[in-house]
């Protein structure tokens, strides 16, 4: 589904990414962990193409992505949240859901804010749609709510559903529990679950090991820009190698 081959990543004389390579299967859950400063969060802004990589490709279902800026790689299939929520905020809930939506709209943005009469119809299947992303990611009882006054647990799952809507194949999530309480994150952890469950593969970058070690089918291991390890939750959790590098973090 995505390869990652070589990727280097050097930043005036840093050194923040040293030829790191793994794959990710199809329909399945990958963590990205690491100490801090080992190079997650620029990995991912190297896959979702918010940065371009010193060296290395990285390849979306046979077709090298490498330097592609996110617009273009929302068309094919991959879309990301961020760590620090990016909402709406004067919008409902469901507006927020359907302005993501509206990119794949046949009418355009601008004629449904006309209300242009052949939007209309548009206009209804785009709500159901979106009602239907708020209801999976159990936050559809909010849909009318102003999306500045949710609670930050509800503003995550939010900017789920809202990425969701986009129909992709692949998502990648940075730090979707950060600022989530354990009650939020055990909801998290069941809606990543279904998220996959329904064919979209999910690569997150995340700090919470429980969570990580619960949902994760592989786990990439990165310490100071090298990949250390890969594998399962159990495979990594009797990794040597990982257990010192963390051990060495705190
Ligand atoms: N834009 C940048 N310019 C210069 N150096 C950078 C830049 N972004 C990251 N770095 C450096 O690259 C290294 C890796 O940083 P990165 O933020 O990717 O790590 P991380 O694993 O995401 O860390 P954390 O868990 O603390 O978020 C660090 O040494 C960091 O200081």
């Amino acid at each position: 589904m995505l390869e990652v081959s070589g990727i280097t990543q050097i930043f005036g004389g840093v050194t923040a990414l040293k030829d790191v390579s793994f794959s990710i299967a199809k329909e399945s859950i990958t963590g990205v962990i690491g100490p801090n400063g080992a190079g997650k969060t620029t990995l991912f802004n190297i896959i979702s193409g918010i940065y371009t990589q010193t060296s290395g490709t990285v390849v979306l279902e046979g077709r090298n992505i490498s330097g592609l800026p996110p617009e273009r790689l929302a068309p094919l299939g991959m879309v990301r949240t961020f760590q620090n929520i990016e909402l709406f905020s004067s919008m409902t809930v469901l507006e927020n859901v359907m302005v993501g939506m509206h990119t794949k709209s046949s009418s355009g943005l601008l004629a449904c804010s006309l209300k242009m009469p052949w939007t209309f119809k548009e206009e209804a299947r785009i709500r159901d749609n979106a009602m239907r992303w708020l209801e999976f990611a159990e936050i559809s009882d909010l849909a009318g709510t102003v999306a500045g006054n949710l609670p930050f647990g509800k503003g995550r799952m939010l900017e789920i559903a809202r990425a969701l809507a986009a129909d992709p194949k692949i998502i990648l999530m940075d730090e979707p529990a950060a600022g989530l309480n354990s009650q939020e994150t055990l909801g998290l952890a069941d809606v990543i679950k279904k998220i996959r469950d329904m064919g979209i593969t999910v690569v997150l970058v995340e700090h919470d090991m429980e969570l990580v070690m619960d949902i994760c089918d592989r786990i990439v291991v990165l310490n100071l820009g090298s990949k250390l390890a890969e594998g399962t939750p159990r495979e990594i959790q009797e990794n040597g190698d990982v257990v010192a590098a963390y051990l060495g973090d705190e």
